[in-house]
């Protein structure tokens, strides 16, 4: 099967800073893909590649097995890139930009597709109105409405959501599964790690331009053993016997790393024996921002 998106040792320089440094990264048909990492990373280097807006310094990066750079124009025509800004010209309105957007990748007649794509976007009330009118919820409505209006097989959302109400990321996130339910690839990146665990399939971490760790969800959710025992306690001072443990606190509030569950007995009964009351007690399962956290920490700053 042809990669939907197919990255070979990939490198962008900017003077002496590596933005992006030997990434290979395939993506399948189908996938509901996060790329993540801190700012500066690398993802909006990596997004502009794939869209042929910046040139890269060395390797390939293919879409739908079309070479961004030699088949520019084919590449171009399967990839939606829904970006973090809105260029566009105030005086025509939502619907006219849209016709004019699918005249340019050389499609006519594209009105029911355009509809569907207003309606579904909760748009249709605004088709006629110029986009200059828009608030900013609406814009950003309007770029994930221009991305898609030429069916692109592959979607990348670089931050998505923020600044979005909750309405607008519900029914966004509605509609983005279901092009991937229908076959769409999807890559997502986002500072919302708690909506990439529940969305994406697979992951990428990147760090100052590399890869740092690249996984099925489950298993990097797995890949942390560490449960956290949260305890609000009637002290703000822990027995000698606990000092040792691996704990945060903040004032009263403390919270344990547990392996087993063995050690959540351990705990309560120093604090029992120390006369310590508990106030309130939650034991927090791993998820992706512990990972993330995790990898970054532990992960060396790369030379560039
Ligand atoms: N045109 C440019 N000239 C010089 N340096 C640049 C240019 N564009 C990006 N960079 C640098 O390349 C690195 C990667 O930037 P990039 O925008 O790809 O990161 P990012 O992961 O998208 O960050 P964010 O989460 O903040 O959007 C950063 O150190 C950035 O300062």
């Amino acid at each position: 099967m042809t990669p939907a998106i197919d990255i070979q040792q990939l490198g962008k320089r900017y003077g002496a800073l590596a933005a992006l440094d030997h990434i290979d990264l395939v993506i399948q048909p189908g996938e509901f893909f996060a790329l993540l990492g801190p700012n500066g990373a690398g993802k909006t280097t990596l997004i502009s590649i794939l869209a042929g807006l910046t040139r890269p310094t060395h390797g390939s990066a293919k879409v739908m097995g079309y070479d961004v750079l030699s088949e520019y124009r084919a590449a171009r025509k399967r990839l939606g890139v829904v970006p973090q800004e809105l260029v566009y010209d105030p005086f025509f309105t939502v619907r006219e930009m849209l016709v004019i957007q699918s005249g340019y990748f050389g499609i006519q007649g594209n009105d029911a597709w355009i509809d569907e794509i207003l309606y579904r976007l909760d748009l249709a009330d605004k088709a006629h109105t110029n986009l200059r009118a828009l608030s900013g919820g609406m814009k950003r409505r309007v770029l994930i409405a221009q991305a898609l209006v030429h069916k692109p097989p592959v979607i990348i959302l670089d931050e998505p959501t923020a600044g979005v109400d909750v309405d607008l990321r519900q029914s966004l996130w509605q509609f983005i599964q279901h092009l991937n339910q229908e076959g769409h690839t999807v890559v997502l990146t986002t500072h919302y790690l708690e909506e990439a665990e529940a969305l994406c399939n697979r992951v990428a971490m990147l760090k100052q331009g590399r890869i740092v760790a690249l996984d099925s969800m489950r298993n990097l959710v797995r890949s942390i053993q560490d449960y956290t025992l949260e305890l609000r306690l009637s002290t703000d001072a822990l027995p000698a016997a606990l000092t040792a443990w691996p704990v945060h606190h903040d004032g009263n509030l403390y919270s344990f790393k547990i392996k087993d569950y063995a050690e959540i007995e351990s705990v309560l009964s120093i604090l029992r024996t120390s006369g310590i009351r508990i106030l309130e007690m939650q034991l927090l399962q791993p998820d992706l921002e512990d990972v993330f956290v995790n990898i970054m920490e532990s992960v060396p700053a790369g030379a560039s």
